[in-house]
């Protein structure tokens, strides 16, 4: 049994099918699962638990009712008062929450309501067996908006991808896992990220080794978002970086406060990775169809996004570009407008909503939020797992922008997905701070990491 997070490596994640399969295999050779996922509810038990009241055990009426119900004994062959039932004991030392976990199947009733709703005020800690009782294992969504809300959950046999997702990290609290010695014989559904390794610096290289990004936005009164994405490019290692402004005439400076940028346009940059939409206003439109045909790499955002959302020849411009070549990086909203969809669908399932704006673009879509998504045609999916609520706060985004241009400068071998998904862990680990991070810091963060 591990804490998992942060990840120190990329981890399997199995979807329901899948894991059922592993979990219909392994009982062929190993019938004593359930006793192993028992002993282990169990031993974690033993660690949260505080004070000397009952373990409170609610278990449903499936496996994971059975889990509960085999950590019970375990903890009572041990002389530790135990309380299995829905109703709370007095003074619970924890609660467990085995209710429902891979089963879930439709909203909770509300018999299994109100248990969800005493586990929630009994004070104590909670420890949820496999999944919080009404998360869906695949989405991260609450069925019918009614889950527990967990402390800890330990995820038994497989990693399911809606702990990591959605509302997913809000529900489970620390996660931890125990495979229960089983090797998943199963390809994975999608990737929990671990961190990537940064771009070497040979002794020899010069600034034009480490390639050119161009950012282009910062609109009359936006143009803040332009240069955090463009600080962001540099303190990520690009050798330069040029602003093109849009409005500004070229005389004005890229940056006042970062004299190591410059202004600079697509037709003299050729080669540069360009990061298109950051503050850029209604009139990135007009620069789109350039961009799209001539930037050899793009990484597109906000109002670029909302531009191409609203316009067919600029979709069919984003489709023709060379595969791996064109990184979108939509939030919800963004990702509901390119979908023709509302934020809400989108949310409901994250990894089904991101790889289907991937296959219709043909490129890669960063889906942003907690638990962001990677998709792109012919990869498998990748969830990330780092970075918090701290991130939640304007420029966050344009930071990212500017650091996957970066890291893509330097890397131009890598396809979109890599870089992504690179990109976005630094980012998300930059991220994960108390209180709320300014994009400003967090760009210092990044660069303390390298
Ligand atoms: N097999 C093993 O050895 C191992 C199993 N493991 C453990 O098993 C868990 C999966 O067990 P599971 O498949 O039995 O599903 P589970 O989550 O207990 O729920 C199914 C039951 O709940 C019911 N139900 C569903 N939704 C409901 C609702 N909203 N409100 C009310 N009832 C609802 C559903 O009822 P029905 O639809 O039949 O009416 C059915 O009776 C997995 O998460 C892990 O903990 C692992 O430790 C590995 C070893
Ligand atoms: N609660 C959270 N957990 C993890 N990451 C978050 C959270 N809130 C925001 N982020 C991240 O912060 C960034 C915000 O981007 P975005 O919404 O485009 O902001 P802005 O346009 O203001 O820069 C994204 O990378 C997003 O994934």
């Amino acid at each position: 049994m591990q804490a998992l997070l942060p990840t120190r490596s990329t981890l399997p994640l199995f979807d329901v099918a899948a894991s059922r399969r592993i979990e219909a295999r392994a009982l062929a050779h190993s019938p004593d699962l359930m006793e192993r996922a028992g002993l282990a509810v169990a031993k974690l038990a033993l660690a949260l638990r505080r004070g000397e009241g009952p373990i409170w055990i609610a278990c449903g009426p499936g496996n994971n009712g059975g889990d509960g119900r085999v950590a019970a004994r375990r903890l009572s062959e041990i002389g530790l008062p135990v309380h299995v039932g829905h109703t709370a004991p007095p003074q619970p030392s924890l609660v467990i929450d085995a209710l429902l976990g891979l089963g879930l199947n439709r909203p909770p009733d509300a018999a299994l309501q109100t248990t969800i709703a005493a586990m929630q005020t009994c004070g104590a800690t909670i420890l949820a067996v496999d999944l919080p009782s009404g998360l869906l294992a695949d989405t991260g969504q609450a069925a019918g908006g009614a889950a527990v809300r967990a402390d800890h959950t330990l995820a038994l046999l497989t990693l399911k991808p809606g702990l990591f997702t959605g509302e997913g990290r809000g529900y489970g609290g620390q996660l931890w896992f125990d495979d229960l010695g089983i090797t998943p014989d199963e390809v994975a559904s999608a990737d929990l990220l671990g961190p990537s390794p940064l771009p070497q610096r040979n002794p020899t290289s010069h600034k034009g080794s480490h390639g050119q990004v161009l950012i282009v936005g910062g609109a009359p009164g936006m143009q803040g978002a332009a240069r955090l994405a463009a600080r962001a490019a540099l303190a990520c290692g690009a050798g330069r970086v040029y602003v093109d402004l849009l409005g500004l005439p070229a005389t004005e400076p890229a940056d006042p406060g970062q004299p190591e940028l410059m202004r600079g346009r697509l037709a003299d940059l050729p080669q540069a990775v360009g990061v298109v939409g950051c503050g850029a206003g209604p009139t990135i439109a007009d620069a789109l169809p350039a961009l799209l045909r001539e930037a050899p790499k793009l990484v597109i955002d906000a109002d670029a996004l909302n531009a191409i959302a609203a316009d067919d020849e600029l979709q069919t411009l984003v489709r023709a570009r060379t595969a791996g070549s064109t990184l979108l990086t939509p939030h919800p909203l963004e990702a509901a407008r390119l979908l023709g969809c509302d934020t809400s669908a989108v949310q409901a399932d994250r990894l089904a909503a991101a790889s289907e704006l991937a296959r219709r673009l043909a490129c890669t879509v960063v889906l942003k939020g907690s638990g962001s998504i990677i998709a792109s045609p012919g990869e498998r999916p990748a969830i990330c797992a780092s970075g918090g609520p701290a991130l939640a706060t304007a420029g966050s985004g344009d930071v990212l922008a500017g650091w996957l241009g970066g890291l893509w400068a330097q890397q131009p071998g890598a396809s979109g997905h890599a870089i992504a998904c690179a990109g976005v862990d630094a980012h998300g680990r930059a991220g994960e701070a108390g209180g709320v991070l300014r994009a400003g810091d967090l760009i210092e963060r990044l660069a303390a990491r390298r």
